[in-house]
């Protein structure tokens, strides 16, 4: 796990040896100890250096690891062991050298790396802090604010910006090894006293206490409840206040506290879940490592609303040409230039030319008769979208993908038009399509596998947290969604408001409550939905029957609302009030107070009071209840699935690792037990009916998350 050579004579040259990125298992440790040790005891070794496999250094402690018993050698002594050591040791970086990873190069004495290579401390990411003493040497290296700023973020900083702060000693194009050894050669003899970091003292800041209130605020601003970053930013005042053991020591303790916290195993349960939608499966059988992606040069885009143009810039960041088709002159001529200004921003934030050549402008549908892929993304409508389709497939070659991007479409039906529907599948974009993370892909069934796969291929290079999904009415995101926001509602009728639903969900760590989002996202998209659906009565009617529709309860807030006028922030009014139309800073409304007791007047409801915890219960065991039916009906391949997706598309907050995992730390049988409760309670609200799946998981004794796959599939055999 770590190998020995003697190189250039008289250099110990040890190599990580784990895939795929050397993490710091026990028996890399082991072998880490056990080199050092003989490099150290040589006397024809002069000095060491340290490097990893494959072109990465090192990914940081192995996370699997932290769920069981550890055993083998603890990093720290490790460490200490060669910061201490009577021969220079230099650590050569290609790749990554994250967590674990940067503090075992910072124990070493010089650090040299490839220009490519990336460094941090994303601890903070996982519910934990860098307690292996990158909290107490980074601050001593770098000076506090720039270590809190690493630290608290957990971002990776490029070599070029390590150089700049001082974290590595010289950045090279060539080969990372090769220039270390040389290095090391020139260096060896040299004292070693000023190179090692745990003896310097932290550098001199003024207003060392006004600095660290002010961080500490705007991460418990930002945090939104996750305890991870207020204790590193707790780790690194102990740097600069304490000496270097009493650091070490306070570093310990609040690492004690993280590593057993249940944010902790939520984020770590996230990291590997979004890892594992990468391994999607269908129903029918196909996998991602058994679906070959096409490739991909040319791509369309066909509307160029709001989310066709975010699409268009996606798309073009990735490197493909794109041809951009609206009919509409001004609306085109508006798009090239918003989207013109987007990739020119974009470009100057990742500081590389603006792509703008790539895209290329049309008014007519015949230009996309050469490009492989097609994202269509004109208004939801599904006469006017099955209309595009046909277009399309007259138009393109044969063998292009056809992509619809739609939040609540049927994607079967779409395919059904088309002369192949195997090449169609669902690729929904949330707003604004070139910044949000999630991608939703969404096959029927006849999508073949090869487009399911180019199609997730895709999102990954877009950057995006791509989970393939079947089809059905608001696929898993948006389905979700209703039960939750349909809770709200009815918890406005019996006594709540807004502020006070918000303000729960906030404090459980929500980006925004369920009432801010709908005034973000406009109440008339919703409005819409219902109209369609035949739901919207006039507003005159009164009394229990206007509110049960469809033989089940419903409540006509949201559209009393939108008949009002007030769509939310872009009309200044909603479930709150702004100062103008497209202001974003949300205020309490004395009108909408007012609108709600004669609502519940006109209706002969009774206002009774409501505590945060009834507005949790609710809001939030129907959203996973329907997860559960999800899952049952085979929508979501897994847990996992549905968590990535409410934790990078809808602000569910990710030390509480996505509902179904918030539903397995809460525990089935007191879900259950509550979804029973309420539902007895409001016995014409089917979502508050358990699932199935959730009643049979409870039976057979509540297994842990990993083990659902396990228990569903065992479930539905016994059917
Ligand atoms: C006292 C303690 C103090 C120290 C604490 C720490 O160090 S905490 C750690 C701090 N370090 C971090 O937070 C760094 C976490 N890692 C990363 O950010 C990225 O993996 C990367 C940038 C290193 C490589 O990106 P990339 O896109 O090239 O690759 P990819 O991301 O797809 O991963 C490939 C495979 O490797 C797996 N795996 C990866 N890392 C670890 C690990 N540490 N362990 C175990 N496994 C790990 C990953 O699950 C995946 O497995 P799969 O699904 O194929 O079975």
């Amino acid at each position: 796990m770590a190998e020995y050579n003697l190189v250039s004579e008289c250099v110990g040259l040890i190599t990580l040896r784990n895939p795929p990125v050397n993490a710091l298992s026990a028996a890399v440790r082991q072998g880490i100890v056990d080199t050092v040790q003989r490099a150290l005891s040589d006397p024809n070794v002069k000095s060491v250096v340290i490097c990893g496999q494959n072109g990465i250094f090192c990914g940081g402690a192995d996370i699997k690891e932290f769920g069981s018993n550890m055993t083998g050698p603890p990093l720290i002594p490790m460490i200490h062991a060669i910061e201490s050591a009577n021969k220079p040791v230099v650590a050569a970086i290609e790749g990554s050298a994250l967590g674990g990873g940067l503090e075992l190069a910072l124990g070493c004495h010089y650090r040299i790396a490839h220009s490519k290579a990336r460094l941090g401390l994303p601890e903070v990411t996982l519910g934990l802090l860098p307690a292996a003493g990158g909290s107490q040497r980074l601050p001593r290296l770098i000076g506090v604010p720039a270590a809190l700023n690493l630290i608290t973020t957990g971002r990776h900083v490029t070599a070029a910006e390590a150089l700049q702060l001082g974290i590595v000693d010289q950045v090279t194009d060539h080969n990372t090894v090769d220039a270390a050894v040389k290095f090391a050669l020139s260096v060896a003899g040299r004292s070693l006293g000023p190179r090692r970091i745990s003896a310097h003292p932290c550098p001199q800041q003024p207003d060392l206490d006004a600095l660290f209130e002010e961080v500490m605020q705007k991460v418990r601003q930002s945090a939104r409840g996750a305890i991870a970053p207020i204790a590193c930013v707790q780790a690194v005042r102990a740097a600069a206040t304490l000496p270097y053991a009493q650091g070490m020591e306070r570093e310990r303790e609040l690492m004690a506290t993280l590593f057993t916290s249940g944010q902790a195993r939520a984020l770590q349960y996230c990291f590997f879940a979004e890892r594992a939608v990468g391994r999607w499966r269908m129903p029918s059988g196909a996998r991602w490592d058994t679906s070959k992606p096409r490739p991909l040069h040319k791509a369309a885009v066909i509307g160029l609303g709001i989310m066709g143009r975010g699409i268009t810039v996606a798309l073009a960041q990735t490197g493909l040409s794109v041809i951009a088709v609206e009919t509409q002159e001004k609306q085109l001529m508006e798009a090239k230039q918003a989207i013109s200004g987007m990739l020119e921003r974009g470009a100057k934030r990742r500081g590389v030319a603006p792509a703008l050549d790539r895209v290329i402008y049309s008014q007519n549908i015949q230009a996309v008769a050469d490009v492989d892929l097609v994202i269509e993304a004109v208004f939801e409508d599904i006469a006017l979208k099955t209309k595009v389709f046909q277009q399309l497939s007259a138009v393109c070659k044969p063998g292009t993908l056809l992509c619809t991007n739609t939040s609540a479409l049927d994607v079967d039906q779409l395919a059904s038009e088309t002369p192949n529907p195997e090449l169609v599948v669902g690729m929904h974009f949330f707003a604004p399509a070139h910044v949000m993370k999630l991608l939703e892909v969404v096959y029927g069934p006849r999508s073949s596998p090869q487009a399911v796969a180019t199609a997730m291929q895709l999102g990954k290079k877009m950057g995006k947290a791509s989970v393939a999904v079947g089809n059905c009415r608001g696929f898993v995101g948006n389905r979700m969604l209703k039960p939750y926001i349909e809770e709200a509602f009815f918890l406005l009728e019996e006594g709540a408001t807004p502020e006070l639903v918000d303000q729960a969900l906030e404090e459980f760590g929500f980006a925004m409550g369920v009432f801010r989002m709908s005034d973000l996202s406009g109440l008339d998209v919703g409005w819409r939905i219902r109209k369609g659906d035949g739901l919207v009565e006039p507003s005159t009617a009164s009394g229990r029957s206007t509110r049960i529709r469809q033989g089940r309860r419903y409540s006509p807030l949201g559209d009393l609302l939108c008949e009002e006028g007030r769509f939310g922030q872009k009309t200044g009014r909603g479930w709150y009030q702004y100062d103008k139309p497209g202001s974003r800073v949300a205020r309490s409304d004395p009108w909408l107070h007012s609108f709600l007791g004669a609502y519940r007047a006109q209706h002969g409801l009774v206002a009774r009071r409501i505590d945060h915890q009834e507005v949790l219960e609710r809001c939030l065991y129907a959203l996973i209840n329907e997860g559960f039916h999800i899952l049952d009906d085979g929508i979501a391949a897994g847990p996992e699935d549905i968590d990535v997706i409410y934790v990078s598309g809808y602000g569910w907050p990710r030390h509480r690792g996505g509902p179904m995992f918030y539903a397995n730390m809460v525990g089935l049988a007191k879900v259950l037990e509550r979804l029973e409760h309420y539902q007895q309670l409001h016995p014409e609200v089917p979502h508050l009916q358990p699932s199935s799946l959730l009643r049979r998981l409870v039976a057979s004794g509540s297994p842990p998350i990993h083990k659902w796959g396990e228990a569903i599939k065992k479930l539905h055999s016994q059917l």
